[in-house]
């Protein structure tokens, strides 16, 4: 018997779309047909080449704009994207929608609502943050499950709807789980990130933090890190004049490689990045980012933080200064790296499996 459609609707961020992705991917491998619902930013040759995916392209976007002609365009692609996704889970008989959270997840979610009960596909949440994030606790109330990342989410009670999954991470990183941490000794490995869109934060702090150590540390440094186009020319003058050995790029492709190489991360503290650090038992100096809604990249950090993993610093206290002092005690002192190596207690290496065994057990509660 043909199995039932699934449908997977996430934010183009890679915060949102990686973990979507890797659903999709143990979805095909059991026979599921996939039907993937994102926003314009994603263009995925991948995915689009995997068998049994349909991929499509739905407006979306958020309401609460400051002026009133963009609050008017916005709720205007909000009802474009409710028609076409209402439309697409028609056509494809969709049974489950997964939604991976961000504004693009609203509009295919929200069309179910517009269909009758007897065609009205299932509704299953994943929350890649600690803290449920608006869209998710918009839809929440008409959930059949949540998928939860961390084992307590902020501002959601306790009840049966609720599964701690994991976060699904690509299988590349996953793969890697569990990994042996050793700390430096000839070379230190210092991988540098700024999330899936960059910070130019860490363009601003790290670099000229790293120039104010001694010579002999500068010269055991190996960086790896991502930064602004418009920075690489200026940051890379400035390693080579402080004989610093760097690797610069506006988007990392191989985290894998790079995590496993690292003794030590700095970076921002997304759903991912903090799955990816807890798989790979990586030391983290976490500045979360400060403009988000509700604060969930500070609620991520504070998880790791309090587990002794990592070192939690707000962006106004992400100083040279203060940078400088920490770096040298860890690289003074590599046992304590080592010893946040082995407190990450949150990897969940079967999380993409988890998640998809929840919407297998949802979908076969349902009467055909
Ligand atoms: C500004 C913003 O709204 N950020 C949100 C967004 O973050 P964002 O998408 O930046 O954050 P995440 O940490 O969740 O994901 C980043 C992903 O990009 C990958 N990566 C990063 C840099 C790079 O050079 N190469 C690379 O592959 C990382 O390995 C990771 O898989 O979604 C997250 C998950 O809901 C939220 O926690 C964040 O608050």
């Amino acid at each position: 018997m043909n199995k039932p459609a699934i449908a997977i609707a996430a934010g183009g961020t890679g915060g949102h779309f990686f973990p979507a992705k890797s659903l999709a991917l143990q979805l095909t491998r059991r026979d599921y047909p996939v039907v993937f619902m994102t926003d314009k930013r994603i263009e995925d040759r991948e995915l689009a080449s995997w068998h049994d995916i349909r991929q499509f392209v739905i407006d979306s976007a958020g309401i609460n704009k400051k002026t009133i002609m963009k609050k008017i365009g916005n709720t205007f692609s909000l009802m474009k994207g409710i028609i076409e996704a209402r439309k697409i889970l028609v056509q494809n008989h969709v049974s489950a929608i997964v939604g991976f959270g961000g504004y693009p997840s609203i509009p295919p979610l929200f069309a179910t609502r517009l269909l009758s009960k007897k065609n009205r596909p299932i509704i299953i949440l994943h929350e890649g943050n600690a803290i449920i994030g608006k869209a998710n606790a918009f839809l929440a109330p008409f959930a059949t499950k949540i998928a939860t990342s961390f084992p307590v989410t902020k501002g959601l009670s306790n009840s049966d709807k609720i599964v701690v999954t994991g976060l699904p991470v690509r299988p590349d990183i996953t793969s890697l789980y569990p990994s042996v941490y050793e700390p430096p000794k000839e070379t230190i490995h210092l991988l540098i990130w700024g999330g899936s869109l960059g910070a130019r934060i860490f363009g601003e702090i790290v670099p000229y933090a790293l120039g104010n150590l001694s010579l002999s540390l500068r010269k055991k440094l190996r960086i790896t890190q991502q930064l602004r186009q418009e920075d690489i020319e200026t940051i890379t003058r400035y390693y080579q004049k402080n004989e610093i050995k760097a690797k610069l790029s506006p988007f990392l492709t191989n985290i894998g490689d790079l995590l496993q190489k690292a003794h030590l991360v700095i970076g921002r503290s997304g759903g991912s990045s903090t799955a990816e650090l807890a798989l790979t038992n990586r030391p983290a100096i976490l500045v979360p980012y400060p403009h988000a809604a509700n604060k969930e990249q500070y609620y991520n950090a504070q998880i790791l933080e309090k587990e002794g993993a990592a070192w939690l610093i707000n962006q106004p206290d992400f100083t040279i200064a203060n940078l400088t002092q920490l770096i040298n005690d860890l690289f003074s002192h590599p046992e304590k790296l080592q010893k946040a190596a082995l407190s990450h207690k949150t990897a969940y290496p079967n999380a993409a499996k988890n998640l998809a065994d929840l919407i297998e057990r949802s979908v076969a509660n349902l009467s055909f």
